[in-house]
């Protein structure tokens, strides 16, 4: 079972354009589509496509049509008592692929909203293979949420895995060792935050990627999983890091490209197999899920495993292995 916290879910609404976005323009939009998503939510939606048991926790009401989405959709979603209503995020497509976001911070929380969440996580941690933190913060969460509630799931047991970004990352970051997850998704802009450097330069140079991801491994974190968008991603552990290519790929739309990602090599880790090839899932399903509208998730039949490259990054070639 996997179970994933989404503390700030989001309707995503993708609006399709026909053109180029141009700013203080009115648009003709070819299509408009509304998801619940939010990353911890993409994940879990990801599993049950896949016949990989998953529990959603998500703040919003037990009545919520968010909640009845997932429910519709088959996903096992544990309502707690939200502070407000869900957020919507809107995407704008473009037809070269093109992916721009507007995210909504959030209705606020109290410590009791997050104290609730909490609670729903730590209760069935111990039941699952992985537990996924995602996402961002709603406003009024302390930044160190995260790092807080992976100490406590270090003291149940279970793999932890967390994809955040900007304060929350920054304070997991400074949490480290004590706070370390199994594994960390970082694309490369959020790698580039905290080692320094710049994020286009990391995206293209795998071997910098491997170098900088490595930091957090010398910290105590189990496994970085670093997504480089187009140049596939980069795979870092104790043991040894690596390099994956995508498919060729006609980009639809990026979101939750990087939640399929991550659940493609949680899917490999449950199946038990080595690390090239968990990458190598991981890119498959990230790859995929950029050629879908939206934040639409790929089935497992829409994957191209064997089209993926993984290569061994080496001493010579990035100082890593
Ligand atoms: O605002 P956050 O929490 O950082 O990201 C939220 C979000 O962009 O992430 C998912 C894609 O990864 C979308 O479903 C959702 O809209």
């Amino acid at each position: 079972m996997i179970l994933t916290l989404t503390p700030n879910p989001s309707f995503d609404r993708t609006v399709a354009l026909d053109g180029e976005l141009e700013r203080g323009q009115v648009h003709r939009v070819v299509s408009v589509t509304s998801q619940a998503g939010g990353k911890g939510v993409n994940i879990s939606r990801a599993a049950v496509i896949a016949d990989i048991p998953s529990i959603a926790v998500v703040p919003a009401l037990k009545d919520d049509p968010f909640v009845l989405e997932l429910l519709g959709a088959g996903i096992d979603c544990r309502p707690v008592r939200p502070a407000g209503g869900v957020r919507v995020n809107l995407t704008i497509t473009e037809p070269d692929g093109t992916t721009t976001k507007l995210n909504s911070p959030g209705a606020e929380v109290s410590s009791d909203d997050l104290e609730r969440m909490v609670e729903a996580v730590l209760a069935r941690a111990s039941t699952a293979a992985w537990t996924v933190l995602a996402g961002s913060l709603p406003a009024g969460a302390p930044a160190e949420f995260y790092a807080d509630l992976v100490r406590r799931l270090r003291a149940v047991g279970g793999h932890v895995a967390v994809d955040t970004s900007e304060a929350p990352l920054q304070a997991l970051v400074a949490a480290l060792p004590d706070a370390a997850p199994d594994l960390m998704k970082p694309n490369g802009e959020e790698l580039a935050s905290f080692t320094g450097g710049d994020a286009d330069e990391l995206e293209s140079d795998p071997a910098a990627t491997a170098r900088a991801a490595r930091q957090l491994i010398d910290q105590g974190v189990g496994a970085v999983l670093a997504t480089l968008g187009g140049n596939g991603a980069v795979l870092v552990t104790a043991e040894g890091a690596w390099h994956a290519t995508p498919p060729p790929t006609t980009v639809v739309s990026t979101v939750g490209a990087g939640d399929s990602s991550l659940f493609g090599y949680l899917l490999g880790d449950i199946r038990g197999l080595a690390a090239p090839e968990r990458l190598a899932l991981a890119v498959a399903y990230g790859s995929a899920a950029a050629g879908l509208p939206g934040t639409t998730i790929p089935q497992p039949s829409q994957l191209r495993t064997e089209l993926v490259g993984v290569t061994a990054l080496t001493a010579s070639s990035g100082g890593t292995a």
